[in-house]
């Protein structure tokens, strides 16, 4: 069992406060595992460091053995993210978001058109294509999302909240989605406060606490989340 995605003692501060201490974990292909912990563990901090939109201080992060400090280019072709909040732009159309990131992960016209048509059906948005996002539902913006992330057929899948703003239709066509990709060998990395709602999707599961991971395992021997201690400052 290869890994897709390793990160290796990853430090993390902004403006000079530690909020990521000594990260190390992985992901291997084939395989999902759930990101869990309190408010402001540091689960989206993780998140946005392995995209590289918040810098580290120190550590080492791959997926499919791309560096991303040496080879950022490739390394971002390795990835799609489903935001827990929809991050449309405004002045682009349903399809234009398509057409997009078609570009972005150089999906060839008519393969990209298959897929838009596949997912805007089984998303129940296909008469949305010529819209802007101001006109639609938040509902409907994040189908929009999660189908741009869903186009790339990439090694990994970052998802923070899965389901989140989804109806119960579009979150069971995310999860057979999902079982599906795993199926293929994708790697998921999630993030969740509703363990429960993903335990049976899920392998294995890393708990963050005030920046550390204070346990990881298989998903089967998941306690729980104790209440969180409160330390004085
Ligand atoms: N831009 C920022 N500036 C200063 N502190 C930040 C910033 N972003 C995050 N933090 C701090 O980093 C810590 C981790 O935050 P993070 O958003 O990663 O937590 P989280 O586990 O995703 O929480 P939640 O479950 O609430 O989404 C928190 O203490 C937070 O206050």
């Amino acid at each position: 069992m290869t890994n897709c995605l390793e990160v290796k003692d990853l430090q993390l501060s902004i403006r000079n406060k530690p909020i990521l201490q000594d990260i190390t974990f992985a992901v291997p292909n084939g395989k999902i595992m759930a990101l869990v912990g309190h408010n402001g563990a540091g689960k989206s901090t993780t998140m946005k460091a392995i995209m590289g939109w918040q810098d580290k201080d120190e550590g080492e992060i791959s997926i499919q053995g791309i560096q991303q400090d040496k080879h950022f280019l490739r390394y971002k072709t390795q990835f799609s993210y489903i935001p827990e909040e929809p991050l449309l732009m405004s002045e682009l159309t349903v399809y234009q978001h398509f057409q997009l990131y078609g570009a972005s992960y150089q999906i060839e016209e008519d393969l990209l058109n298959e897929r838009v048509e596949y997912y805007t059906k089984e998303f129940e948005i296909q008469d949305k294509l010529s819209e802007f996002p101001e006109s639609l539902s938040k509902g409907m913006r994040q189908k929009v999302q999660t189908i741009c992330a869903l186009l790339p057929e990439v090694p990994l899948l970052l998802i923070d909240e899965p389901f989140m703003g989804l109806d119960i239709y579009a979150a069971q066509f995310l999860i057979e989605e999902l079982k599906n990709r795993k199926e293929q060998g994708t790697a998921i990395l999630l993030t969740t406060h509703q363990l429960e709602k993903v335990t049976d999707l899920c392998d294995y599961y890393v708990l963050l606490s005030n920046g550390v991971i204070s346990e990881s395992g298989e998903i089967e021997a998941f306690s729980g989340l104790q209440r969180r201690e409160v330390h004085d400052e």
